[in-house]
This record gives structure tokens, C-alpha cells and sequence, in this order.
């Protein structure tokens, strides 16, 4: 796998870090992630392919302890509030100082500087401050975050796990470690490029909700159907347009014009009527084939049976027959492995990954009765 061999320590996190981890994992980073002490439960639903190791870092043995695994590794990610590492003695000076090919990447919402740096918050904030917020959402409604999708994971975790692919190419030339500051703001703001630079060509001039992409257009929308479900319709241009109509068995010359805005809720509501004529496997079998750009709004029941996604094997299982998405993009060599084992319980890794980097059996029996360390079963298989 393209990330084999590059060692990863992952401070436990809430969602935007341990999707990063999980990233770099499936695609064969080794990735240890430090849990607290005392917290056998971990709500880290992104720990695939991860081991867990349990360090109470209030200790200064357990400090010691995570400076001697960032020696001996190639990145450490952290997902905490400015200031935390460096409070603990483990800021990016000390860390580096010990080991100069580190990659530091620190995961916050708001980045290393700025008024609103050591602030809480969560995606919906960080959103709303890159300035997407304010166009998301229906005409006349108040904006509406499509869930913690877009500062969390897109401007957050990929965005970092691109900084730290970045880096690791880089230090192939360099022979030296950086420290990346994800601001999920600015992230999320960066994958809003589009939204940005398409306001000169006038494609968002009109209010939220009321523009070409943003559900203000009839022909890029969705549409409930006879069944109580719901095709999406992205037919944009015109000749695609055109087999949309033609597929909806609607004549282009009676209709108002495309983009006539005014009439923009006529065609709408001549839209609805037609597409609740039908149940959506009826539209699908219409515009499956075509360029209509028609296709149904498929639930999480039904994405893994779709043609299309079962040919392609887009979803899979783990053991416990959990379904999941595979990781994404497919590299024709080294494409991921995802890991299909459980996920890791809080210290399930503790002893083996201490010895693995180095550490004797007395030292690891001393920070287990200290409680500078804790181990914990596997849960059994049944
Ligand atoms: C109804 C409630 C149910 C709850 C269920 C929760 C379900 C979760 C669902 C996922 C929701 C996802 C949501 C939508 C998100 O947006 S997640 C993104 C959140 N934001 C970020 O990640 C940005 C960066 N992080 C932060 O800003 C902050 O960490 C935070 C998220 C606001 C949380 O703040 P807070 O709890 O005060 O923590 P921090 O200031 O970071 O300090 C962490 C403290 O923990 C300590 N710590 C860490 N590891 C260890 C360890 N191994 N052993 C001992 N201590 C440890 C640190 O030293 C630090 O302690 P201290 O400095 O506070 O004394």
C-alpha cells in the first residue's frame, strides 16, 4: 500500500482527526492512537485498521512515554485546543527538537493563531465562519449545515491528511519534518474554492437557495416519486436538459425557457407533478442509459446493491458485516486494504506496541501498576 511503513500516533479525537488516522490507515500507515486512561469506551467510530494505546498523559512518566513513541515515528496528529500540547510539554518545539523527520499536524477548528484560536466549537461553526453557511440552504429558510460533512471531514480530516502527504513527499527531499496547522475554517473555505471564484461568472449573484446549484434550479433538484422516494436531477446543459424532457415526456416548446429564473417555479411545480406519477424504480428504468443526468436518491439500504456500485464492489463489509464505503480514490498498484477486523477497544494494543517500540517488560509492568499506562481485553468474538 502506498503508506507502508510510515508510523502514525494518533491522539484521540472526536471525529475530524480519527477520520485523518483511519485514512492514512487504509491506505497502510501503521497508526497507534492514544487514548485516556480510565475511559474503557471510545466514541471513535473512525478507528478502522488503528491499535490502541491507554497513556494517562497528566502523568509525567506517561509525557515521557509519548515523547519516546514520537521519536521512534514518522507522524503524530492531535486534535486538541490550542495550547493543550504545549501545556502537557509536548508542543511541536520539544517534539521536533527530539526528532526533526517529524510531521506535526495539529487538527483544530479555528488554526494556530487568531482571535478565535483557543475558542470551542464544532463543524456547524467552523462552517459558518468559512463563510459556506450563509449559502446553503432553501430560498427563504435559514442555512442549513448539510451534517458535519464539510469542516469535519472534507475541509478537516482529508484536508490534514493531504497536509500530511504533502509533507512525507516533501521530506523525501528535505530529510525534515514540518508542523501542518488545519484550520477546518480555512478548509472548508478552500473546498468552497468554486463557490468563490464562480461568483465573477455570475453563478451565485441571486439569493441562498435561489441559484443554479443550490436548489434553486427545477433541473438540479431532487423530486419525490410515487413511492415516497426521491430522484436527483442534474441536467445542466442544454442537450442534457433536452433528455431530461424527453424522459419526463414533457414537450420543450410548451414549457417556459431553461434558465427564464421567473419561471423558474412553474417548471418546478410541472417537475414535482410528473416525477410523483411514477415510483423511482419506473425512473430509473427511464433514464438509466440516458444523459438525462437523472438518478435516484439512493438510501443507505440501497447504495450496496446498486448495479453500478456492486460492479464496481464501491461499498464492502467487515467481519462483523458491517457495511462500509471503500476508501477512495482506487490506486491501480497500491490501491487500500481496509482493515475488516472489530475496531480497537481503549488499550487494546498497550503492551504489544510498547514492546514493539522498544520498551522492556519491567518498564511496561511498572506504568501498568502506576497506572501510567492500562491495557484492556478484546472484546470476544461470538
Ligand atoms: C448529548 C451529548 C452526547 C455526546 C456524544 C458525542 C458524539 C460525538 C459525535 C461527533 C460530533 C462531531 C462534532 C459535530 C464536531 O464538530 S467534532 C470537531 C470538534 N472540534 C475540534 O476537534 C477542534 C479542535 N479541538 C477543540 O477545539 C477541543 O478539543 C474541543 C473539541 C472543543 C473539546 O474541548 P475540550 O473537551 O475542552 O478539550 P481540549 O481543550 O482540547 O483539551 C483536552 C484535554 O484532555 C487532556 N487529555 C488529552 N488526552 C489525554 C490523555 N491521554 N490523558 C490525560 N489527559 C488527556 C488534555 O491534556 C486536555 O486537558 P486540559 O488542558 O483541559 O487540562
Amino acid at each position: 500500500m502506498a503508506l507502508t511503513g510510515v508510523k502514525v500516533i494518533e491522539l484521540a479525537g472526536l471525529a475530524p482527526a480519527p477520520f485523518c488516522g483511519m485514512i492514512l490507515a487504509d491506505f497502510g500507515a501503521k497508526v497507534i492512537r492514544v487514548d485516556r486512561t480510565k475511559a474503557p469506551t471510545s466514541l471513535d467510530t473512525q478507528a478502522r485498521g488503528k491499535r490502541s494505546v491507554a497513556i494517562n498523559l497528566k502523568s509525567p512518566e506517561g509525557v515521557t512515554l509519548l515523547r519516546r513513541l514520537c521519536v521512534c515515528s514518522d507522524v503524530v496528529l492531535e486534535p486538541y485546543r490550542k495550547g493543550v500540547m504545549e501545556k502537557l510539554g509536548l508542543g511541536p518545539d520539544e517534539l521536533l527538537a527530539e526528532n526533526p523527520r517529524l510531521i506535526y499536524a495539529r487538527l483544530t477548528g479555528y488554526g494556530q493563531s487568531g482571535s478565535y484560536s483557543s475558542a470551542a466549537g464544532h463543524d456547524i461553526n467552523y462552517t459558518a465562519m468559512s463563510g459556506l453557511l450563509s449559502r446553503l440552504g432553501r430560498s427563504g429558510e435559514k442555512p442549513h449545515a448539510p451534517l458535519n460533512l464539510l469542516a469535519d471531514f472534507a475541509g478537516g480530516g482529508l484536508t490534514c491528511a493531504l497536509g500530511i502527504v504533502l509533507a512525507l513527499l516533501e521530506r523525501t527531499k528535505s530529510g525534515r519534518g514540518q508542523i501542518i496547522d488545519a484550520s477546518m475554517v480555512e478548509g472548508a473555505a478552500y473546498t468552497g474554492s468554486f463557490v468563490w471564484k464562480s461568483q465573477s461568472i455570475g453563478l451565485w449573484n441571486r439569493g441562498r437557495g435561489e441559484s443554479l446549484l443550490d436548489g434553486g434550479a427545477p433541473f438540479y433538484d431532487t423530486y419525490e416519486t410515487l413511492d415516497g422516494k426521491y430522484m436527483a436531477v442534474g441536467a445542466i446543459e442544454p442537450q442534457f436538459y433536452e433528455q431530461l424532457l424527453k424522459g419526463l415526456e414533457l414537450d420543450a416548446g410548451e414549457l417556459p425557457p431553461q434558465l427564464s429564473f421567473s419561471d423558474w417555479p412553474e417548471l418546478r411545480r410541472i417537475f414535482t407533478e410528473r416525477f410523483a406519477s411514477k415510483t423511482q424504480a419506473d425512473w430509473s428504468e427511464t433514464f438509466d442509459g440516458t444523459d438525462a443526468c437523472v438518478t435516484p436518491v439512493l438510501s443507505f439500504d440501497q447504495v450496496s446493491s446498486h448495479p453500478h456500485n456492486r460492479e464496481r464492489c464501491s461499498f464492502m463489509k467487515n467481519s462483523s458485516g458491517e457495511e462500509f464505503p471503500r476508501p477512495a480514490p482506487v490506486l491501480s498498484r497500491t490501491p487500500a486494504e481496509p482493515c475488516l477486523t472489530s475496531d480497537p477497544v481503549v488499550g487494546e494494543h498497550t503492551i504489544e506496541v510498547l514492546r514493539e517500540y522498544g520498551f522492556t517488560s519491567a518498564e511496561i509492568d511498572k506504568m501498568l501498576s502506576t497506572g501510567v499506562v492500562e491495557r484492556n481485553a478484546a472484546k470476544a468474538k461470538l
